[in-house]
């Protein structure tokens, strides 16, 4: 495992102007869902300009920095396909199933935070959360090699090495630091098709500070997957999962999302807490 630390600074070309697409194109109801597939031939990058009816949502949720998007969306339905980071099927429908369907989530992150986005693949939703929220720190933990790749080149063509830093490896071994480096935490830790809740709770809940929060978008499977695995968050340390709709009134569908707070410290971090008080105590006698 080897931790890629993007550059900050100015880095990256600037995105293009943003352009909207006449030809308004609907999808089905956005989920929780991988953006993965096989590679293909690139396809035209008109297929990433911003459907016309998704133009209002895409201004709200992204402002000034729409541009930002819109070259995100170029990036993903060319270089994305190419490289097999993104179905082919997958790039006319970028900006409803991808980036606003990830951008809405940034409702339930605070001001100014530090965000771990885990298993980002070809960068949803943690670069779609830093080109909406310059205000946050990202992070990007991703363990494939040939995705973490993609992730260095995206985030400095688009200009975000300043907010943006990508961890190659995996969600266990970035909260353990186990390769040497400090282990790894944040406020908010997201998570998009990567595992089922218990799954995720274990591997993401460790990454979160006390009462910082898993953010996973779920789609339509939460509530059964809150029922099957609430015993297990608990477990975990985590709280009572809480099931949220982001971009109400914006998008259609609104993102599900599933949010766990991680309200107390169990297994090893209990253990390393308690060790942490005696010294404490012991060096204050
Ligand atoms: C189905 S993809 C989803 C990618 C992206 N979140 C999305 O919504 O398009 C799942 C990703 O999780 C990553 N992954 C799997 N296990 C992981 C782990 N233990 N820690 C971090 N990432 C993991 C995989 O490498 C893969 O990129």
């Amino acid at each position: 495992m080897t931790h890629d630390d993007v550059p900050t600074g100015p880095g990256g070309t600037s995105p293009g102007p943003s352009a909207v697409r006449p030809d308004a194109h609907s999808a089905g109801p956005a989920d929780s869902r991988s953006s993965d597939g096989g590679g293909a031939e690139a396809p035209d990058p008109t297929v990433a300009v911003l459907p016309v009816d998704l133009a209002g949502a895409a201004r709200t949720l992204f402002g000034d920095r729409l541009d930002i998007a819109a070259a995100y969306a170029e990036l993903l339905a060319t270089d994305g396909v190419v490289r097999g980071l993104i179905g082919p099927r997958e790039a006319p429908r970028i900006w409803d199933r991808h980036l606003l369907n990830c951008a809405a989530v940034a409702e339930r992150i605070p001001e100014g935070v530090e965000v771990l986005d885990v298993g980002s693949g070809a960068g949803l939703p943690g670069i779609v959360l830093a080109i909406a929220r310059p205000d946050l720190a990202v992070t990007l933990v991703e363990p494939l090699a040939r995705r973490t790749s993609f992730l260095i080149e995206a985030v400095e063509r688009l200009g975000l090495g300043g907010t943006v830093r990508v961890f190659r490896g995996r969600a266990e071994e970035a909260a353990t630091g186990s390769t040497g480096l400090a282990p790894l935490r944040a406020d908010v830790v997201t998570a998009r098709a990567v595992a089922p809740l218990d799954r995720l709770a274990a591997w993401c809940l460790p990454l979160a500070v006390p009462n910082g929060r898993l953010v996973a978008l779920k789609g339509a499977s939460a509530a059964e997957e809150i029922a099957e695995h609430a015993a297990a968050v608990a477990k975990l340390g985590g709280g009572e999962p809480a099931v949220h709709r982001c971009g109400v009134g914006v998008i259609d569908p609104p993102t599900t999302v599933v949010e766990v707070v991680r309200e107390r410290l169990v297994g090893r971090a209990r253990a390393a807490a308690g060790k942490r008080s005696q010294g404490g105590r012991s060096r204050r006698r």
